[in-house]
Parts: structure tokens; sequence; C-alpha cells
């Protein structure tokens, strides 16, 4: 099974919190039919679930803090291995948080093709979550988490984009602007790709 998720095509989607990946991905599956995975979603699903495993997960994602490499790893790998057979394509939303991420996915499961960088600034990303925060019923939608998870975002996940741009599969995508017209540059780098 590990064979098959090698030869699937995997896009990273990496951006601050409140960059706008998960309203990107989901107009991407809409045109491309990816399966979309974002991290946060499989994390706050396993919180819901109430199990002991998410009850730790909950605490370290109210304080904006990252949780085990591992555990966040497993369940994206378990989540890609149930869609294999049928999935055209992985959006992986929300990771690598960090390179040593990146690096273990490469090993556990293989190389993504594209690395979508969805940059916003600070104070858009803020704005955005706080008016996000008024319906979303996220613990982690308040002014003091955020900007925990934005200074967590610059120190260790803005080196990923680096790390990734190395190999030449960085395509930054300015989402300061609507929703479509941060869309059509997203559409452009994905139909570069194939
Ligand atoms: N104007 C504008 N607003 C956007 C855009 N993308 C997202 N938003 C708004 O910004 C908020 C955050 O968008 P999300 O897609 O949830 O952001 P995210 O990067 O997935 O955030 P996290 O899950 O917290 O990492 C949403 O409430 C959207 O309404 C965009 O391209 N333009
Ligand atoms: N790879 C990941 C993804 C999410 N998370 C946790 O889950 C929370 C929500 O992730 P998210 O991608 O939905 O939201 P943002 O943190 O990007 O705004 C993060 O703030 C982290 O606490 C993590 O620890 N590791
Ligand atoms: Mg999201």
């Amino acid at each position: 099974m590990g064979d098959k998720l090698k030869d699937s095509k995997i896009i990273f989607v990496v951006g601050g919190p409140g960059s706008g990946k998960g309203t990107q991905c989901e107009k991407v599956v809409e045109k491309y039919g990816f399966t979309h995975l974002s991290s946060g979603d499989l994390l706050r699903a396993e919180v819901s679930s109430g199990s002991e495993r998410g009850k730790q997960l909950s605490a370290i994602m109210q304080r904006g803090e990252l949780v085990p490499l591992e555990t966040v790893l497993d369940m994206i790998k378990e989540a890609m291995i149930a869609k294999a057979d049928t999935s055209k394509g992985f959006l992986i939303d929300g990771y690598p948080r960090e390179v040593r991420q990146g690096e273990e996915f490469e090993k556990k499961i293989g190389a993504p093709s594209l690395l979508l960088y969805i940059d916003a600034k600070a104070e858009t990303m803020v704005k955005r979550l706080m008016k996000r925060g008024e319906t979303s019923g996220r613990t982690d939608d308040n002014e003091e988490t955020i900007k925990k998870r934005l200074d967590l975002y610059y120190k260790a996940t803005e080196p990923v984009i680096a790390y990734y741009e190395g190999r030449g599969i960085v395509r930054k995508i300015v989402s300061e602007g609507t929703v479509d017209e941060v869309f059509s540059q997203v559409a452009a780098a994905i139909d570069s790709l194939l």
C-alpha cells in the first residue's frame, strides 16, 4: 500500500493561520477533484471523538502549539491510505508545519510535486481569524491564541518554504485579494503541474 501512495500526486498547502488554505483547497477540490486532507480538521475530528488522545491534542491546540509529529503524520497517512484507490491526488493542508515534518512525511509516504505557499499579511490573517472566530466555534480563533499561532508560523513554518524552494517546487500565492482572485493564481499553479 505504501508504494501506491508513493505514486500519487501530492501537493502541500502551506500558509499562516487564516491565510486561506482551507478556502482555496475547497475550490481546488471542486475544480480538480483532488482529495483535501486538512491536518487541523483531522486533529479537530480526533478531539471531538472524545478519545483520550483527543483530550491531549485539544489542550495543545488551544495553546496554538504543535502536536507531536508522529501523531499528525500517522493521521494523515491513515487518511491517505483510506482514499488511495480512488484519489486523483492529495492536497495536504496545514502540513508540514516545520522542516522535520516534511522530511518524515517523505520518508514514510512520498515526495510532494508542488508546494502552494498561501501568503497573506499578518494583519490580514488576524482580521480574518477574528471574523471567523465569531462563527467558527474554534477554540483557537481568539486573539491570544492567534498571536501564538502566528509567532509559531513565522518561527517554524516559514523555514519549510525555504527548504522546498531549494527544490524549485514552491509556487507563491498572494492571498490578499478576493477568494476568486486568489483562486485564479492557485489554478494557474496547478495547471502548470498537470
Ligand atoms: N478576502 C478574502 N478572504 C478570505 C480568503 N480566503 C479565506 N478568507 C477568509 O479568511 C478566513 C480564514 O480562511 P481559511 O481558509 O479558514 O484559512 P486557513 O488558512 O485554512 O486557516 P487555518 O485553518 O486557521 O490555518 C475565512 O473565514 C475566509 O472567509 C481570500 O482569498 N480572500
Ligand atoms: N501539522 C499540524 C497541523 C495543525 N496542528 C495544530 O492544529 C491547530 C489548527 O491547525 P489549522 O491548520 O487548522 O489552523 P492554523 O493553525 O493553520 O491556523 C494548529 O494551531 C496546531 O495547534 C499541528 O499541531 N500540526
Ligand atoms: Mg484551515
